[in-house]
């Protein structure tokens, strides 16, 4: 079937809704065989009014939990780790479980709690307290481990923080460097991402950046400008920092068999349901969501304070979407933004 045409005036219907849901801006750049169409709505700081920038750089959230995938699916390319090998064998001691096993963390089946529900219970001083903390990946895990666990190894999918702060603890013992060194290596400088950056834990974004505005819990209470902080409470689950363009390069560039061999992509692609819906699935650190036209979107979403992310490719990656709003804690924001999915890879509706 030919590629439809992106609807471009509904991606920005989709940018305007997450400004009339809170959003100060946002901004979406699509990628097809026609090229490369950015659009921005509003402001990328407040204080000064400068408007939002398809150039800027933002937090990615847990965007970063697909570039921790893509790093430690190359080292089971490499013969370091094997999938179905319990974690306990490579981090000995670490878990309480020893049937927990690698694939369990890329799929959220391990059951390891979400450490950040009691951390960000409540929004603004949970956030306040940690936003110039340096945690250590144990300190994280024992985070998790003082909770009890959400399912048996294997049983079901329950999204946790946990697994991919693990994954990075394995990435860093199995190569002896820091996770920073391998986003560097083996994704940022082969696909040449100039704006993407790990700098763990420096708490400023370098260049021109958008400014992140955290809602509080309490309705009507002004926005908290979360821009500066180390991300220490998610590192290799969501610390990254990266443009619009430079995820449409890695999306697509992942999709296009760039990064992994095409077995370890079938395997990363290769899904499970999140929800009841049947539209959304998890992978290996993947998301895929079916979309309305039947077009399946495979990346990952991110929420980190101030920054709601998408970022999906088609299977064969020759389209791409990435798509900011520079809120959270505020899902009907969120839900906007999303609306830039259907609109892109769908197209015009037929009249
Ligand atoms: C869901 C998303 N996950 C991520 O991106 C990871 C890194 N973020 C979280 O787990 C949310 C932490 C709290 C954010 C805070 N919320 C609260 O504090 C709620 N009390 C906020 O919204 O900024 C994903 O995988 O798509």
């Amino acid at each position: 079937t030919r590629t439809p045409a992106p609807d471009m005036a509904g991606v920005v219907a989709a940018l305007e809704s997450a400004m009339a849901n809170g959003a100060p801006g946002a901004m979406a750049r699509y990628v097809g065989p026609d090229g490369p169409r950015g659009r921005a709505v509003g402001v990328r700081d407040r204080e000064s009014g400068t408007a939002m920038d398809t150039r800027a750089r933002f937090r990615i959230g847990s965007v970063s939990k697909t570039f921790s995938s893509v790093v430690l699916l190359q080292l089971v390319e490499e013969g370091r780790l094997k999938l179905d090998t319990p974690v306990n064998t490579y981090l000995e001691g670490l878990l309480p479980d020893d049937r927990i096993t690698v694939r369990h963390l890329l799929t959220h089946r391990s059951g390891l709690a979400d450490y950040t529900d009691a951390m960000f219970n409540e929004t603004v001083p949970g956030f306040e307290a940690v936003r110039n903390r340096v945690f250590s990946y144990q300190e994280l895990v024992d985070l998790s481990l003082a909770e009890p666990r959400t399912t048996e190894p294997g049983a079901a999918y329950a999204y946790s923080n946990t697994n991919f702060v693990v994954v990075g603890m394995l990435i860093e013992k199995l190569t002896g460097r820091p996770v920073a060194e391998a986003y560097q290596r083996r994704i940022i400088k082969p696909l040449g991402l100039r704006a993407t950056a790990y700098v763990h834990p420096d708490t400023r974004i370098k260049g021109t950046h958008v400014r992140g505005y955290l809602h509080p819990d309490e309705a009507g209470a002004p926005l908290v400008d979360s821009t500066q902080q180390t991300v220490s409470w998610a590192q290799s689950a969501g610390a990254v920092i990266s443009s619009p363009a430079d995820l449409n390069t890695f999306t697509s560039a992942l999709m296009r068999g760039r990064l992994l061999s095409p077995a370890t992509l079938e395997a990363m692609t290769t899904v499970t349901p999140t929800d009841g819906t049947n539209t959304r699935f998890y992978g290996l650190g993947l998301r895929r969501y079916d979309l309305s036209c039947g077009t399946r979107v495979y990346g990952h979403t991110g929420t980190v304070q101030g920054y709601y992310t998408y970022a999906f490719s088609t299977r064969d990656g020759r389209r791409s979407l990435s798509a900011l709003a520079n809120t959270s804690n505020h899902g009907a924001a969120n839900t906007a933004l999303g609306g830039t999915l259907e609109a892109a890879f769908c197209g015009k509706r037929p009249a």
